[in-house]
């Protein structure tokens, strides 16, 4: 019984399918797809819930989403080890995911009273007053990079504000998916405010599709967020939030400290593998002495790197990447990028330990007339060599998205020039690309989102503001206009 509808665990009627744990290549999980119909069954439970579940008041959903909580921390050690195991990132990795998760309640509480708060004015002898009200049904569609904490970085908030969910997993994580589910099932909410169906893009399409469905938060890549406003392209009345990719900066440059240089370019470039939409991507670096050295150095270090599997003592730094496929996809884009011209300076290679776990990469793009503005999902950074400091804010700024970027030197100067012209929603100074906090927005400009950042901003997109003039009474004000006979 894999999906979850008004309250109810039944058994998917479209395709079969598999989670395959990626460092072990062995299947954790079997279910099916639903089909168009059972994803119609849980957008009408969604709908038949929305009216009673809007009604309540903040403090009586907040007693079931506290409920909610409470079944994380009861299952915080499964939960830890689903993350690890479906994705292959490492335990210790896992279990700070699943910190996030339960932070996420208070977080979304904190920015619901705050993004959300009731604002009186003295309009005249009325009263104005904006407030907010929830939309209705609304699909999550979740990425499976981090399968638990982005899912329940728009599930927490949406509810909270008053709607229904219909959610969808990523069909690399079904598990996690539904473990989080039997979560909010356990903490007793009223049947159709939380709803599962499984499935790959044709079930995400009917479903956002949907007549019922007024509002999609989506976390995923840019080609799917594009395909996504383009099916919904006749319906601007759906309220749709996309978190897309990125092909993040970082640049380096009068920074001292070559080892802690080296490891925040660690942190932005290789954690989980590289599957953060928030990773490096691009270190640009000016062709300095300095530079130089700091690129040899980061070469030496990346082969001290340990990686391997989930659970190994001593953990890793990161494990496989999220399937063989993925692996594959990244060494061709390697080969692509050597056959056109770039110097590898360390060649990701596939390990022995498991087809999926990739070593890490360093390659040199700068000898390339052009360089593609592609997101490549994966533990390769690409090294780009510029004159000075201003061709490197050019550099980083040459792309097309703009979700984070960041800049270690030790010149306050460089880091007032890079704010001002870099382009990103993260923007952040001797710190890496990654590990945004939930206590800030999380989104980016171009193609990396639609302007409706998630993190502490999430609660924006999950509810609409009403305003409202009121007054006790009707009078006849003193000053009337003109015409009306009085
Ligand atoms: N900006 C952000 O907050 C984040 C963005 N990402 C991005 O997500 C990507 C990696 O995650 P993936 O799971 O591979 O993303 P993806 O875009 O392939 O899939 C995301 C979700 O969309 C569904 N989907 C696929 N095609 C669809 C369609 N035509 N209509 C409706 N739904 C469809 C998938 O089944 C999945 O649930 C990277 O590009 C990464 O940068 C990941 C995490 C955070
Ligand atoms: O919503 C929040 O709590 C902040 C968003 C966040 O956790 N971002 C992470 C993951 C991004 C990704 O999925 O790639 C980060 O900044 O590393």
């Amino acid at each position: 019984m894999t999906q979850f509808i008004a309250n109810q665990w039944l058994e998917g009627q479209g395709e079969a399918f598999q989670s395959i744990a990626p460092f072990e290549n062995t299947p954790i999980w079997d279910g099916q797809y639903a089909t168009p119909d059972q994803v119609n069954h849980a957008v009408t439970a969604a709908a038949n819930a929305f009216p009673d579940w809007a009604d309540l008041t903040l403090e009586q959903r907040l007693e079931y989403v506290l409920k909610y909580k409470a079944e994380l921390e009861k299952n915080f050690e499964k939960i830890s080890q689903i993350i690890a195991q479906e994705t292959g990132k490492p335990l210790w990795e896992a279990t700070m995911e699943a910190d996030r998760m339960v932070a996420k309640v208070q977080l979304a509480l904190d920015a619901h009273k705050e993004r959300l708060a009731e604002l009186t004015l003295a309009v005249g002898d009325a009263q104005g007053i904006t407030r907010y009200k929830p939309h209705g049904p609304c699909a999550v569609l979740g990425p499976f990079n981090l399968p638990g904490h982005l899912p329940n970085g728009h599930i927490i908030p949406a509810l909270l504000a008053g709607n229904t969910i219909v959610f969808k997993p990523s069909e690399k994580t079904p598990l996690i998916g539904e473990e989080m589910i039997r979560c909010w099932h356990n903490a007793g909410l009223p049947a159709g405010v939380v709803n599962l169906v499984h499935g790959a893009a044709e079930i995400g399409k009917a479903l956002i599709t949907h007549p019922d469905i007024v509002g999609v938060f989506f976390t995923g890549s840019y080609n799917v967020g594009r395909a996504i406003n383009q099916l919904l392209a006749d319906h601007p009345e759906k309220i749709v939030a996309l978190e897309m990719g990125g092909n993040n900066p970082l640049i380096v440059h009068e920074s001292a400290d070559t080892k802690a240089a080296i490891y925040h370019t660690l942190l932005s470039a290789y954690i989980t593998t590289g599957q953060r939409c928030t990773c490096a991507r691009r270190l640009i670096v000016p062709q300095t002495a300095q530079g130089d050295q700091f690129i040899d150095q980061l070469a030496q270090h990346l082969p001290k790197m340990n990686i391997g599997a989930w659970n190994a003592d001593p953990a890793p730094f990161f494990g496989p990447l999220i399937d063989i496929e993925a692996a594959q996809n990244m060494l061709k884009a390697q080969d692509q990028y050597i056959a056109d011209g770039a110097t590898p300076l360390v060649t990701m290679q596939q390990h022995e330990a498991s087809p999926a776990l990739l070593t890490p990469g360093l390659i040199d793009l700068t000898p390339l007339k052009t360089i593609t503005d592609t997101e490549h999902f994966g533990p390769l950074l690409k090294v780009i060599r510029v004159p000075d400091f201003d061709a490197a804010i050019d550099a980083a700024n040459a792309t097309a998205y703009g979700l984070s970027a960041a800049l270690l030197s030790d010149n306050p100067d460089n880091y007032k020039r890079f704010y001002r012209k870099i382009r990103a929603g993260i923007v952040n100074w001797n710190r890496q690309t990654t590990g945004a906090s939930g206590r800030f927005p999380f989104g980016g400009c171009g193609k990396s989102g639609n302007n409706r950042p998630a993190g502490f901003f999430s609660a924006d997109y999950c509810a609409f503001p009403v305003a409202s003039l009121e007054a006790n009474s009707i009078s006849i004000p003193e000053k009337t206009i003109v015409g009306t006979g009085f």
